[in-house]
């Protein structure tokens, strides 16, 4: 299995943010949906190792992310929300600072391989903080599959993309979902139908759905995905 997790929870204070959830993935794209602050971003920090959980547990390919972090972060891409970024860095320089830190041996091929992948060719030799928008989140998609982890965690990585640059990441994504294990956070419901296999929403911490697309559509009367998650997030 390459996700596992088994009742987890975290709470921040007095804030249950995440409240005991438990779901497996394997190869696809698994969309991980919900409202605004319902715990799609805590969820991804624990299992990326950013944050300890409160209590449960989960392995990202059989690695425990209380035990094994360097394992699990081997085995894991993430772009996270915010996109960090070193933005004095050129796009290239970039690439080999995190080749180092995953201590690539074949890092020179593989950054051209990656630059292409995600259509930074062009703009390998710009400085970060040169790049619109788009383009830093190619650069942060990039640095997540550099190091070709099994599972990749995407926090809204289309958020603020125009239409033309939408279709390319998009397409990166479903081709990355062949053979990896992909947890893709959106708010975009057509983006869902583009390319996940399986949603899970999230509501208040705890989940209120996991199913395939097809499944939740027939389960809910052939409604919208949109007025599904609207059902099942204003309860
Ligand atoms: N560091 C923190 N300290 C205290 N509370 C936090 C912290 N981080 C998140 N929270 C709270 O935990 C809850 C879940 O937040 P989280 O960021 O996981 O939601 P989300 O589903 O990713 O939301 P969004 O769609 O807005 O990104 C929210 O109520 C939020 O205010």
């Amino acid at each position: 299995m390459s996700i596992s997790v088994q009742a987890l929870s975290k709470i921040y204070g007095q804030q249950k943010a995440v409240d005991g959830i438990t779901f497996n993935a394997e190869p696809g794209v698994l969309g991980f949906l919900g409202p605004n602050g319902a715990g799609k971003s805590t969820t991804m920090k624990m299992l990326t190792c950013f944050i300890p959980q409160t209590s449960g547990t989960a392995t990202i390919c059989g690695f425990d992310i209380s035990k094994d972090p360097l394992e699990v972060k081997r085995n894991i891409g993430y772009l996270p929300e915010s996109n960090p970024l070193y933005t004095e860095m050129y796009v290239k320089e970039s690439m080999a600072f995190v080749a180092g830190i995953h201590k690539l041996h074949n890092a020179q091929s593989r950054i051209t391989e990656v630059l292409e992948q995600t259509g930074l060719g062009p703009e390998q030799h710009k400085k970060i903080n040169q790049l619109s928008k788009g383009y830093r989140q190619r650069v942060g998609l990039a640095q997540a599959i550099l190091h070709d982890p099994q599972v990749l965690i995407l926090d809204e990585p289309t958020s603020g993309l125009d239409p033309n640059q939408l279709i390319g990441i998009r397409q990166l994504i479903l081709d990355l979902g062949k053979t990896k294990t992909i947890v893709l956070s959106t708010h975009i419901m057509q983006e869902v139908e583009a390319v996940c296999n399986r949603v899970i929403i999230i509501n208040k911490g705890k989940i209120a759905a996991d199913d395939t697309l097809q499944n939740l559509r027939k389960k809910n009367g052939d409604k919208t995905l949109e007025n599904i998650f609207i059902g099942l997030t204003n309860k």
